[in-house]
């Protein structure tokens, strides 16, 4: 491998990452990065491990020593300390993270975002060692521009609704709207990180995920996850579309959304793994200010792309209005609208995010053809018990 180098010129050395939540989304896109652009070794550690299963095996892989799974829940394994320790920098995913639980498994939500990070954050004050934790958009909750008249010229203006790491406050619903349990949780664990930085001269970033999607993101009920389960949208909506049954609008899809391709965004991470002088200390919104749609737009989107890439004409009826009670339950509340501000991210490590809605959505939806729908045929045909 030709000597790498980071932003400012010099040689990056081979480091050892403790990866906590790296059979997750996020995390299998990283490890598949981190195998196979750059030196760097991995301790990959998380309950299940379906999803780097392909980097994990067969031991004749190129980066095989490079990374090593460790099964264990954070929430109960002595072994957390011992691997935080051999590791330089510790990158903390694991995290519920799927709002159809925030109102229906508060207490859960709570503990996995707030509680089980704390020995994370401790280990690795504690020992001088690095942080990259990953928090969420939703710590900015709803926008100022939400509470103005329906009617307010001022909803247009952006100072009303772009979102800034140093500025914004962080708005949210009532305590009866338990949607806001995930939110609140992440908010108090970035501070006690910003926290033990200020005192304790923790080293650390906060990585704030504006929608990230793309290949293996949460599961597809009834084939790799349970039939009753609820995953994010993108996963919801393509579970429709394999299904052929119309794409469900919860409160008729006015909410807005930025969506960005998870390759882009892992290049983010990269550059703040291996620029930590500039990474250090900050927090960073990362997504795609220009891929913004309501979620009504996104269903009628996906369809399109999805009788493309599939070859099947879409349904007459292709949506259907839900409302959120009947979808989520009880305490269910919704962000408004998510436009990261890039400056900080821009000027710290000159990353802009490149691929566009449509292209993003026929790269995935490829994907999500190709995995599920021999599967999705197979479990429709399978005649039932009797
Ligand atoms: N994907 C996004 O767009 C997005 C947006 C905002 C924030 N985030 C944050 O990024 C992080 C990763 O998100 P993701 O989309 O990859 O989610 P994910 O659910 O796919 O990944 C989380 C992983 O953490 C693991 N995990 C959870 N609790 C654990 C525990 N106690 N012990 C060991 N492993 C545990 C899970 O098994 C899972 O593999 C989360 O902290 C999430 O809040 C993601
Ligand atoms: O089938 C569906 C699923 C979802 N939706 C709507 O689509 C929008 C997006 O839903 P997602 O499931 O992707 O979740 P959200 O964008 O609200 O929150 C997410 O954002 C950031 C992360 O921290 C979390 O991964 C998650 O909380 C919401 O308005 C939701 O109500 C539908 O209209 N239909």
């Amino acid at each position: 491998m030709a000597t790498r180098t980071d932003l400012d010129g010099r040689p990056i050395k081979p480091i050892t990452i403790c990866m906590i939540g790296a059979g997750g989304f996020i995390g299998s896109h990283l490890c598949e990065k981190l195998m196979s652009e750059t030196p760097h070794k991995v301790l990959a550690l998380d309950v299940y491990n379906d999803k780097i299963k392909h980097l994990l095996e067969p031991d004749t892989l190129p980066w095989a020593g490079r990374i090593q799974f460790h099964r264990l829940n954070i929430k109960h394994d002595s072994r957390l300390e011992g691997l935080i320790k051999m590791a330089d920098l510790t990158i903390n995913l694991a995290a519920i993270c799927t709002p159809a639980d925030y109102n229906t498994r508060p207490l859960d939500t709570i503990y996995s975002n707030f509680i089980d990070a704390l020995p994370v954050v401790k280990y690795c004050s504690e020992n001088n060692k690095r942080l990259i934790h990953f928090s969420t958009c939703e710590v900015y909750g709803k926008t100022i521009g939400s509470f103005l008249p329906k009617d307010s010229p001022l909803r247009q203006d952006p100072a009303y609704y772009v979102l800034k790491e140093d500025t914004s406050p962080c708005i949210f619903g009532s305590i009866e709207k338990q949607r806001w349990s995930y939110a609140c949780a992440k908010q108090l664990i970035e501070r006690l990180v910003y926290a033990e930085g200020a005192e304790n001269g923790l080293e650390f970033t906060i990585v704030r995920p504006f929608n990230w999607i793309g290949p293996r993101m949460d599961f597809i009920p009834g084939i790799d996850g349970p039939s009753e389960g609820v995953p994010r949208v993108l996963a919801c909506f393509s579970n429709n579309l394999l299904r052929r049954e119309p794409l469900k609008l919860v409160d008729g899809g006015q909410s807005q959304r930025t969506f960005v391709y998870i390759k882009d965004a892992i290049e983010a991470v990269l550059l703040m793994i291996e620029n930590p002088d500039r990474a250090n200390g900050h927090i960073f919104n990362v997504g795609n200010p220009n891929n913004e749609v309501t979620v009504r737009q996104l269903a009628e989107m996906m369809t399109e792309v999805y009788a493309k890439v599939s070859g099947e004409p879409s349904l007459e009826s292709p949506t259907i209005d839900v409302s959120s009670k009947e979808f989520y339950g009880e305490g269910y509340d919704d962000s408004d609208k998510r436009i990261p501000d890039m400056t900080i991210i821009n000027k710290q490590l000159g990353w802009n995010p490149k691929t566009s809605l449509w292209d993003l959505l026929e790269s995935t939806l490829t994907y999500q053809h190709r995995t599920y729908a021999e599967a999705i045929k197979k479990s429709i045909a399978k005649p039932t018990a009797s």
